[in-house]
């Protein structure tokens, strides 16, 4: 799903206008349909609910959504923000303003004098900006934005918080801190940096039925991961396959004291569909991989308790090194030596990263390609600082093109940039996954997935949905609290499973 700036939506809103063709009163009446059908999916007609509007096409919205949940039995009121009492509104304004049934309260603020210290109200819904903001707020909006946030009501923006823009960090100056956003045809940028976490709360994405050719045709350097763009990607496997078809994969990790790592990556490699696996760890490893990964051949180091050489690497579709690894300079040079070796793209994580960041001569060491799997702290050491999400964004874009990698930023809504610049935010996962070992099943994930055939691109794009919605399953049957990294493991089958359901429904057909 492409991300698309505040300028492209404002020409997407008109192409449809113009090409369904619709009026731009039918399509907002559609837009306050599709919030209202959500809304009341969350809220009953218990709560007393306070729609505060300014006068453009959101404050529009928020006419048309205090008229279609009056019909509904829903107990409204509404708040206009006006400044200047003889500004007229946006036409859509004003026509939602005529429709306003007479039963609902209104009441005009056009004086700061006016502003109530907080609503007193069950929920309010914040319609006073979307994204038409063209400077921060000041003044009478000000004040109306402070109040909004102080009061104990729960609070629910309308396609973006007021305050907000679409496309960049927080502005200087209020902005409503929701508890939901209800959003329109596509997530905003501002919904995927976390520094704006407190402006954006929860958030969902309602279809108004923009025109999907406009859309198709706009460029976009950001996309958002949604399930049919998996459900695309997925593979079968073949019935005259076998286990030569689904690839070779090596991992290369372990330490003393640090072999659980490579363990969850070699299980979770294998859950990803690699047809064969070897495993190289220092010599304490050995018995400990053999019990707990029956399925994997393990080859052991010279070293007991370091890497500290390269098994054979010929013949791997896919190369995965560093969970466990440490930073010995007996690692290094082993990483130094398989750098220099590998050609086809490889993953990289953990101490891996953390020693190509201590040796400037590594990194252009690094097949085309390859993947790197950065936490925010292992990208700082590698890209340097950053001022806010949104450099770091681009810190990640240009590091992505200038070294020709793919880096897949962990977090929540982890980024994946690629060699062109584009950057894909993952849909999946929750905070349980903050746990040990997370990022050791995710390297195996990827592993498995390159090894299995996919491109780099695809592997890493897959990967990081699969692991966030196994990570997703596990947490709807053992809580989030008590999430250990096996879990995402074991509930892989689940993730894929749950994906391609559809898929062979459709082949059967
Ligand atoms: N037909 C359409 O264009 C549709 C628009 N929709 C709604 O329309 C919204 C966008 O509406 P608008 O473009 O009218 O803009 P907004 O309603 O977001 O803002 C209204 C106007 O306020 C002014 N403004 C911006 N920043 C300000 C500030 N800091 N202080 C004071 N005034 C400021 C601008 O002139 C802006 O046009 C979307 O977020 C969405 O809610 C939806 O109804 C879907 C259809
Ligand atoms: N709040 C969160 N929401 C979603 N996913 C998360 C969250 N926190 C962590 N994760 C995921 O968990 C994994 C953690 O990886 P990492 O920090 O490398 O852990 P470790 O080094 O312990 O294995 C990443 O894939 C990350 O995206
Ligand atoms: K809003």
């Amino acid at each position: 799903m492409k991300i698309l700036s505040a300028p492209q939506i404002r020409q997407a809103d008109a192409y449809t206008i113009e090409h369904e063709p619709i009026a731009s009163i039918d399509l907002m009446e559609r837009a306050s349909n599709a919030f209202v059908d959500y809304f009341t999916r969350l809220f009953g007609t218990k709560n007393k609910i306070l729609i505060c509007c300014g006068t453009g096409n959101n404050g529009g919205d928020g006419l048309a959504i205090a008229r279609l949940l009056s019909s509904m039995n829903y107990e409204v009121a509404v708040l206009v923000v006006r400044p200047n009492k003889e500004a007229p509104g946006s036409a859509d304004f004003e026509i939602n303003y005529r429709l306003l049934p007479g039963i609902i309260p209104l009441t005009e603020i056009n004086d700061n004098t006016q502003v109530p210290e907080k609503f007193n109200t069950d929920i309010i819904i914040d319609a006073i900006f979307g994204s038409g903001l063209s400077r921060p707020v000041e003044g009478l909006y000000a004040f109306v934005i402070r109040a909004i946030n102080q009061s104990q009501a729960e609070v629910v923006s309308v396609d973006i918080a007021s305050g907000l823009f679409c496309d960049t960090i927080a502005a200087e100056g209020p902005i409503v801190t929701p508890h939901m956003t209800i959003s329109f045809q596509l997530p905003k940028l501002a919904f995927l940096l976390p520094e704006n976490d407190p402006f954006v709360g929860e958030w969902k994405v309602v279809d108004i039925g923009l025109s999907s050719d406009f859309i198709a045709d706009q460029k976009s350097k950001s996309h958002y991961v949604s399930s049919s763009d998996i459900k695309k990607m997925l593979r079968r496997r073949e019935k005259y396959s076998h286990k030569g078809t689904f690839g070779r994969a090596l991992l290369i990790g372990g330490s003393y004291g640090k072999i659980g790592a490579i363990v969850l990556s070699s299980r979770a490699c294998l859950r990803s569909g690699a047809g064969l696996l070897i495993t190289h760890v220092p010599q304490c490893g050995y018995e400990v991989l053999q019990t707990a990964v029956p399925e994997c051949m393990v080859t052991t180091d010279a070293s007991f308790e370091y890497i500290s050489e390269l098994p054979t690497i010929q013949n791997y579709q896919a190369i995965g090194i560093g969970p466990g690894l440490g930073v010995q300079e007996m690692s290094l040079k082993a990483l130094r030596e398989l750098l220099k070796d590998v050609k086809n793209p490889m993953v990289i994580d953990a101490d891996a990263i953390n020693l190509i960041a201590q040796n400037d001569d590594l990194i252009d060491l690094l097949p085309a390609n390859t993947i790197l799997t950065p936490h925010p702290k292992e990208f700082e050491r590698l890209a340097g600082p950053w001022e806010n999400d949104l450099e770091r964004l681009d810190l990640q874009r240009e590091f992505s093109k200038k070294h020709e990698v793919l880096i897949v930023l962990k977090g929540a809504h982890t980024s994946v940039s690629t060699p062109e610049g584009r950057v894909y935010f993952n849909s999946t996962g929750n905070p349980g996954m903050a746990t040990a070992g997370s990022g050791d099943v995710l390297t195996g994930i990827l592993t498995g997935l390159l090894s299995r055939g996919y491109s780099a691109r695809k592997a890493a794009i897959l990967g990081v949905y699969m692991h966030g919605l196994a990570g997703d399953l596990a947490a709807e049957k053992l809580g989030e609290e008590s999430l250990i990294a096996s879990d995402i493991i074991d509930y892989l089958p689940h993730a894929f499973t749950s994906v391609s359901a559809e898929k062979y429904l459709i082949k059967k057909k």
